[in-house]
């Protein structure tokens, strides 16, 4: 190392963010956003997917502090750069709480999972990617929620009804927000929702599955309301699933705006 970094820090520099705040407002969120970090998914086949994350870090922040200590956030972060995983969130969330003297800690990880499709004709293989997050807190207890944006086909049924030939159809983005009881895969709750639409897509179709794709798709018609009704009946139907929210947007071909449609719920 040169001794460029070996640098001492001087004798006494002042904390500006220890100094008082006296306004009396508490501040519900406060850290470090938008970090680019290397993090590890379980995998249900191949037992780990390295991947990418954009990370957020918050904590709350009492009313008399100035600031937070936003070097720690990254310190603590990179104590654990070895494996950042679902394992240990609670952990550094409870390492977070203590760095910073919070009462409540919140980490995201939002992140691109992979998983390998089959074309329905062909069984061409190919790669799908689904935009993931994994949101955990920390206060008295230690709160996680998985979510996974899936995007499918949805073929509107007025349109199959009324046309005289087509019905109009589109890529709808169906993100579903869980927490459970016991571990649930990506890959699974991924293949529910997809279960659930008018159609999956796939990031490889060869003729022959493009025209079953097309079939399936106008056999299977679907309103935006539809898509989350079918999507709740399969969470209800998971006992380790104790809450869901599930949200649904289609991005319309026939308007130049979505239509879009939510249900939160749970089971107990
Ligand atoms: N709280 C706060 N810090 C900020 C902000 N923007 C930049 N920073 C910087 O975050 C750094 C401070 O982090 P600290 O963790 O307090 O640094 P430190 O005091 O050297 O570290 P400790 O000794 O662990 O407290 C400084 O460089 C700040 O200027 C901001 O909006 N709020």
């Amino acid at each position: 190392m040169s001794n460029h970094h070996k640098q001492q820090r001087p004798a006494v520099m002042p904390d500006m963010q220890q100094s008082r705040d006296t306004r009396n407002i508490a501040i519900d969120k406060v850290g470090v956003k938008d970090i680019g970090y290397p993090i590890v998914v379980m995998d249900k086949y191949r037992e780990k997917q390295h991947t990418v994350a954009r990370i957020n870090m918050f904590v709350d922040l009492p009313e008399h502090f100035k600031g937070t200590h936003m070097s720690r956030f990254i310190e603590v972060l990179n104590q654990h750069h070895a494996g950042i995983s679902v394992e240990n969130m609670e952990t550094i969330l409870t390492e977070m709480k203590s760095r910073l003297g919070s009462g409540r800690a919140h980490l995201e990880l939002d992140f691109p999972y992979f998983i390998e499709k089959r074309a329905p004709i062909s069984g061409a293989r190919s790669l799908m990617e689904y935009q993931c997050r994994m949101i955990g807190t920390q206060a008295e207890t230690y709160d996680f929620i998985l979510e996974a944006s899936i995007p499918v086909t949805s073929l509107c049924p007025c349109s199959k009804e009324i046309s005289e030939r087509g019905a109009h159809n589109q890529r709808s983005i169906v993100t579903v927000q869980i927490r459970y009881s016991e571990h649930i895969w990506l890959e699974d709750l991924i293949e529910w929702v997809e279960d659930c639409a008018s159609c999956p897509v796939y990031a490889l179709l060869k003729r022959e599955d493009e025209k079953a794709v097309t079939e399936q798709a106008y056999d299977n018609p679907m309103f935006v309301e539809d898509m989350v009704r079918a999507v709740t009946q399969k969470l209800r139907s998971i006992p380790q699933i104790s809450w869901f929210k599930i949200q649904c947007e289609n991005f319309e071909s026939i308007h130049n705006h979505s239509a879009y449609a939510m249900v939160e719920g749970g089971n107990n």
